[in-house]
């Protein structure tokens, strides 16, 4: 296994969001993690990236405990998280070779890399010379994308990555999370965007109530094709909601 998380505690004053969450996520598989607003899918991708302290349990990357090896451990470790910081004064290319630097990636290597990603979501390359505070949200997006992936780390972790994308970014992604998701490394998302789940997911995880509600393949999770994501979803956590008596006033 790669990433194996063991009884993962977490609660916010009297709030308890997490609640001994064990998972563990094969090489090969990308794991979207889906759930309602609120319900802990960024505290607990904040847990693993080490953002956030848990109150108990282990987490284990590669056969390594993070908190023991937490330098070694976020080596390997790529993240695009919720709220993306960037260093808004500098522009989209330094940025990125700036990261670069950060994880030590011969000058040469950064810049074909940073070139390809680059040329890969960005059309307008003007922008990447502009300073960072005035790209839009998606501009935003696509940068941290990149910084995520520059170092090509055996563990991804994407935050709400589709949110803020056009379709045609989306899709861009897409195809990068699916080249990405290789034998040797891990895939983990937090996402809304089931359109974008379903192209991705190997393996879905339904936060609820601190615990897991299903944990498993996407197969199994869409009886083999015959419900989509989001019509599995909504049987799983409102079984008995009728939507249309709900809302019929607004009909007369
Ligand atoms: N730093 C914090 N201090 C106190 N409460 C927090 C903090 N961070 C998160 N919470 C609370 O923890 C709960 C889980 O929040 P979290 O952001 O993990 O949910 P989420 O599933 O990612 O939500 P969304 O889908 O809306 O992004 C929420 O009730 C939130 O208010």
């Amino acid at each position: 296994m790669s990433l194996e998380i063991k009884g993962l505690t977490k609660a916010f004053g009297r709030k308890q969001v997490l609640q001994d969450l064990n998972i563990t996520i094969e090489q090969g598989h990308c794991y979207c993690l889906l759930g309602k607003n609120g319900v802990g899918k960024s505290t607990f991708l904040n847990c693993i990236l080490d953002l956030i302290q848990p109150d108990s349990g282990t987490i284990t990357l590669y056969g390594k405990d993070y908190h023991q090896n937490a330098f070694e451990v976020k080596q390997i470790v790529g993240a695009l998280c919720e709220d993306n910081p960037l260093i808004e004064e500098f522009t989209g290319l330094e940025y990125l070779n700036f990261i670069a630097k950060l994880y030590k990636i011969p000058t040469t290597e950064a810049t074909e890399r940073i070139t390809s990603l680059t040329n890969y979501f960005f059309t307008d390359k003007e922008s990447l010379h502009k300073n960072i505070a005035g790209y839009s949200t998606g501009m935003k997006k696509k940068v941290g994308i990149a910084a995520a992936i520059l170092h090509k780390p055996s563990v991804l972790i994407l935050d709400e990555p589709f949110t803020g994308l056009d379709p045609i970014a989306a899709q861009l992604l897409v195809n990068l999370i699916r080249n990405y998701s290789t034998p040797g490394r891990v895939v983990l998302i937090s996402s809304h965007d089931l359109n974008y789940v379903e192209k991705v997911a190997t393996h879905i995880g339904v936060l609820n109530d601190g615990q897991l509600m299903y944990n498993g393949s996407v197969q199994e999770f869409t009886m083999n094709g015959e419900n989509l994501i989001d019509q599995a979803l909504f049987q799983l956590l409102l079984p008995h909601h009728n939507t249309e008596s709900n809302i019929d006033w607004m009909l007369s």
